[in-house]
């Protein structure tokens, strides 16, 4: 699969809001601070990566947009609504695919559904095929998990991740373990998927080619503590094809944040270069 499609309509995709958020973990006694004052925007229908070293607190930010963790300060606005636990709408994936072993593809894609008591007719079956189809699994919704590759796993937890037609789609670097030629393949899926329904989507990544793929804004992090160091706009024309990657304006991009990230290693201030604007 090589091509994407334009980006989706923002008109149902959710804007965040990240105002004054700090996390501090205890650990042994321990102080850790997860995450210094972060305030960040989204604007519905974007697509935005969040890159830094490890330990910078992506997954923590990520988990509080989920409403999987409480912030120790300040809040994340939904549509301008605080966030106070998990919530209709939003969708996380996770570097482990997690499918459960003893439901085939269909049943594992149903099953967020069922978890809430929605009403599975045969308009879900079709939304669910549809997914399949977009994911390259159209014949394989009647296996089993041990039945699929690394990567067909992955594509299902995705798939799994979008049957309830998402407004926000929260994702921890789903593509993490698997090799680069899967990766780009999912890459272009995950473009396709983002882009027939109209959705925010916010992907932690450590790939900065991946992260230049596919975002609108890259925001880039700096550890001990978290917090973030730069936002970095994308002005790369979608549809965004494969060749894309090859072109002089891409490897731009690519220089641009890998300058940004050694600027946030080595404790400088943002430069020209790594343009700090701090919403998207
Ligand atoms: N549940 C927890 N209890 C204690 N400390 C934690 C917990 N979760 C994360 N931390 C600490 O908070 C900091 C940020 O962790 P986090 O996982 O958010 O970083 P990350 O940028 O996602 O890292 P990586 O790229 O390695 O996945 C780290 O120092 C980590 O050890």
């Amino acid at each position: 699969m090589t091509a994407a499609i334009q980006a989706p309509p923002a008109g149902t995709a959710t804007s965040v809001s990240i105002q004054n958020v700090t996390k501090r973990y205890q650990r042994s006694g321990k102080t850790i601070q997860a995450l210094a004052e972060t305030s960040l925007d989204f604007s519905p229908g974007k697509f935005i990566s969040l890159i830094g070293p490890s330990g910078c607190g992506k997954s923590t930010l990520l988990k509080i947009m989920a409403g999987l963790e409480t912030a120790t300060s300040g809040r994340v606005l939904f549509d301008g609504v605080p966030v106070t636990g998990p919530r209709d709408g939003t969708s996380v994936a996770f570097q482990k695919p997690t499918l459960l072993p003893w439901r085939n593809v269909m049943d594992n894609l149903l099953l967020p559904l069922q978890l809430t008591g929605a009403k599975i007719d045969s308009s879900v079956h079709d939304h669910a095929r549809q997914l399949l189809t977009l994911m390259g699994l159209e014949d394989f919704a009647g296996h089993f998990p041990r039945e699929l590759s690394g990567g067909m796993e992955q594509r299902a937890a995705i798939a799994r991740s979008l049957i309830s037609k998402p407004r926000l789609l929260l994702m921890d670097e789903p593509f993490g373990a698997l090799d680069e030629f899967t990766r780009e393949d999912l890459n272009d899926e995950l473009l396709s998927l983002w882009a027939n329904e109209p959705k925010t989507l916010i992907f932690v990544t450590h790939s900065i080619s991946e992260a230049v793929f596919l975002s609108d804004q890259i925001v880039v992090m700096k550890a001990r503590p978290g917090a973030v160091h730069d936002v970095i706009d994308v002005p790369l024309a979608r549809p965004r094809y494969r060749d894309i990657r090859s072109s002089p304006e891409f490897y731009d991009i690519i220089r641009k944040v890998r300058l940004s990230l050694e600027e946030a290693k080595s404790g400088r201030v943002p430069t020209e270069i790594g343009r700090r604007n701090g919403s998207a």
